[in-house]
């Protein structure tokens, strides 16, 4: 092409993605007559479309409800041109008052600062200009936007309460680590969160962990979290208290304390990793008095060496309570010394003594057996908050539908077995090249194969198993030439008649309260079910669950089950002979030598290796950190281009 050659025009396509107003001159400058100020009259558009904003019809379609929100409800949709799923937060605006909720300003605000892989990312704001309902008296008071964000298969709520879902302690840390790492980059963006709690935590169906739900995050003032200020902030400034869902509210936020810090996040995500092995809120308030009663009796009440400054808080009243801590009593059954100590440090109660999101990842808990999975095997199928309360529903049906003991000899009729239903399959995540193909659901009804039977880990847990981290009782095997009903050969409906004949296709099933008559055929027609997993066996295991062993999902190759190749690791208890690693403390002495803060004389703050090549040193066994065999420095600059992992459905938008 020659230089003289006109520049190519852009195809009109091209221009009509971009919808730009036409800038209008001013309109005329007015004034009033009876106060005779200067005013412009601002008119109504003739055109309901707003400009620089997609139009939700046309390009989404509304399915069904994920969760409810202060302000709005979410909804899982379809983009219709890439047939994506999405999820829509919805933002219903008063129009008569004009009034957006600040929260949602606030959250698409800040959501698009961010760009973290642990962090939810706002695909577009859309508005709704229904055209059915723009005329109706309703819709002329409400209009509503919507935040599109990537559909999420599950959040962290559902998955605890889900109870088909178990959790691996690997799987465990593996999810901390993303917590951990998704709050150190908004910290270090100099956000607070400020709402985390296990709903506001999302998982996609690569087990990729996202901190969402940013209506009450704010920017804080002074510096980001560092040794000499751990709790990041550190300004004096003063902010509002009433932040946090209350059972994961810090207790100086309980305390009424206004000039708190980053550090109110990272007890959320004590109470979250807590919650892991209890499967719910581990501190369930009644009131915001009570939210503090809560606290001490697990951590026990402060002393003046503990915490200094909760004598000085508004809610200091609190403080003249006498718990003993009771944190290892209610969590040492799940984990070890270690363990223990890196709840205690991320659930301290003076925030200054809270560890930061970037000490806590290189807590030695995690250079701990088991190692962080590589990746979540998890969830099995959608679980979101809004399926909590079917959850609840289905297992208090289960607990009436329970068919009764046989008596001895008796076979009970099975009715409808009330297995739970799942109310959908993970469905396949598109690939790169992969833009238009809808993702297909997995056939979840599909039967379960007997060969998978007697495989804990193919089979859902039951209701009633504790929390999910000990395997299903096994019964102890029969004497050879045994069973548990005698001699081998006894059959069940022979063995009161005192002439065994041993099992036999065309036997007659003899009533043995009334030989002479037949028993009703509907009671023989289903053989017991005699796998490890039968109640008839004596197992825990609810044979309800014995269709589940033939689902499809229990067989897809993108879901196998690290059980299945290795042998699954054990995190009970530490022995008492497994040295623990302790070796975290700096060599060169207490890091807070400085510590200065509001001119107090609080303790040095307890650090684990950060980001100095030394302190990496003593990272023993640390997997995950090691790119290319190198430490990675972990210090998030807010102001870098943003970098997405391409895999993810999340950055494909
Ligand atoms: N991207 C997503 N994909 C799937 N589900 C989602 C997504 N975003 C939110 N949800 C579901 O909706 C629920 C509520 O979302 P979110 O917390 O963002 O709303 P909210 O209005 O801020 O709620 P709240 O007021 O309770 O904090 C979440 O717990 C989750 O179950």
């Amino acid at each position: 092409m020659s230089d003289d050659a006109p520049p190519a025009v852009p195809s009109k396509t091209e221009f009509n993605k971009y919808k730009i107003g036409k800038v209008k001159s001013t309109p005329a400058i007015q004034r009033d007559a009876k106060t005779n100020l200067t005013y412009i009259k601002l008119r109504k558009r003739s055109s309901e479309k707003v400009y620089g904003c997609t139009v939700f019809q046309n390009h989404y379609r509304e399915d069904e409800k994920l969760g409810q929100g202060t302000f709005g409800e979410v909804y899982k949709g379809i983009h219709l041109e890439t047939q994506r799923q999405v999820a829509m937060k919805k933002i219903i605006v008063s129009v008569e008052k004009d009034l957006f909720p600040i929260t949602a300003q606030r959250e698409i605000t800040i959501l698009k600062r961010l760009g973290h892989k642990n962090i939810i990312k706002l695909i577009e704001m859309v508005y709704d200009h229904s055209p059915d309902t723009t005329n109706s008296a309703s819709s002329s008071l409400h209009k509503s936007f919507y935040m599109i964000l990537p559909y999420m298969v599950a959040d962290l709520s559902g998955v605890l309460h889900n109870p088909r879902i178990s959790l691996k302690m690997c799987d465990i840390k593996n999810m901390m680590l993303q917590v951990l790492e998704g709050l150190n980059y908004i910290h270090c963006a100099k956000f607070m969160h400020r709402d985390i709690k296990t709903a506001n935590i999302l998982i996609d169906h690569n087990g990729i962990l996202k901190l969402a739900d940013f209506g009450l995050a704010r920017l804080y003032y002074g510096c980001p979290p560092n040794l000499k200020y751990p709790g990041g902030a550190g300004s004096g400034a003063k902010y509002t208290s009433v932040v946090v869902t209350r059972w994961y509210r810090a207790p100086e936020l309980v305390l009424g304390d206004k000039q708190y810090t980053t550090a109110v996040d990272i007890w959320g995500v004590g109470c979250v990793f807590a919650e892991c092995f209890e499967k719910k809120p581990i501190l369930q308030g009644k009131t915001d008095i009570d939210q503090g009663h809560c606290i001490f009796k697990l951590l026990g009440t402060p002393t003046e060496e503990d915490w200094a400054m909760a004598r000085c808080l508004p809610g200091a009243e609190l403080t003249t309570t006498n718990y003993k801590s009771t944190l290892k009593e209610r969590f040492g059954q799940f984990l070890t010394e270690t363990g223990l100590d890196f709840l205690g440090h991320l659930l301290a109660l003076d925030p200054y003594k809270r560890l930061t999101a970037m000490s806590a990842k290189h807590h030695p808990w995690f250079s701990e057996e088991p190692f962080p999975s590589e990746n979540i095997t998890l969830p099995t199928e959608e679980s979101h908050e809004a399926d909590i309360k079917r959850y609840k529903e289905e297992m208090h049906q289960s607990l009436s539908q329970r068919v009764p003991t046989a008596p001895r000899g008796h076979i009970v009729e099975k009715g409808e077995s009330p297995v739970v239903k799942s109310r959908g399959a993970i469905p396949r995540g598109p690939k790169k090249d992969d833009a238009i193909s809808v993702a297909p659901l997995r056939d979840i009804a599909a039967k379960p194969t007997p060969s998978k039977l007697g495989d804990p880990s193919q089979n859902p847990r039951p209701y009633h198993s504790n929390n999910g981290y000990s395997k299903p009782a096994v019964p102890p095997a029969a004497p050879a030439g045994m069973n548990r009903y005698g001699a081998i050969n006894t059959s069940r409906s022979n063995r009161f008649s005192g002439n065994s004949t041993g099992p036999s296709s065309n036997r007659k099933f003899v009533n043995r309260f009334h030989p002479e008559t037949d028993v009703n055929p509907k009671y023989i027609k289903a053989p017991l079910p005699l796998g490890p997993q039968s109640r008839y066996q004596g197992s825990s295991t609810d044979s309800r669950y014995k269709s589940a062993q033939n689902d499809s999902r229990y067989h897809n190759a993108r879901y196998i089950n690290k059980s299945d190749i290795k042998p699954e690791q054990k995190y009970s208890r530490q022995e008492p002979n497994t040295p623990i690693n302790r070796n975290y403390n700096p060599p060169n002495g207490p890091r807070n030598s400085g510590f200065d803060h509001h001119h107090d004389s609080r303790p040095p703050h307890p650090q684990f290796p950060v980001s100095t090549s030394q302190s990496q040193h003593q990272i023993a066994n640390k997997p995950i950190e090691k790119k290319n065999g190198s430490p990675k420095d972990e210090r998030v600059k807010p102001d870098e281009p943003k970098n997405f992992d391409n895999n993810d459905i999340a950055d494909l938008y």
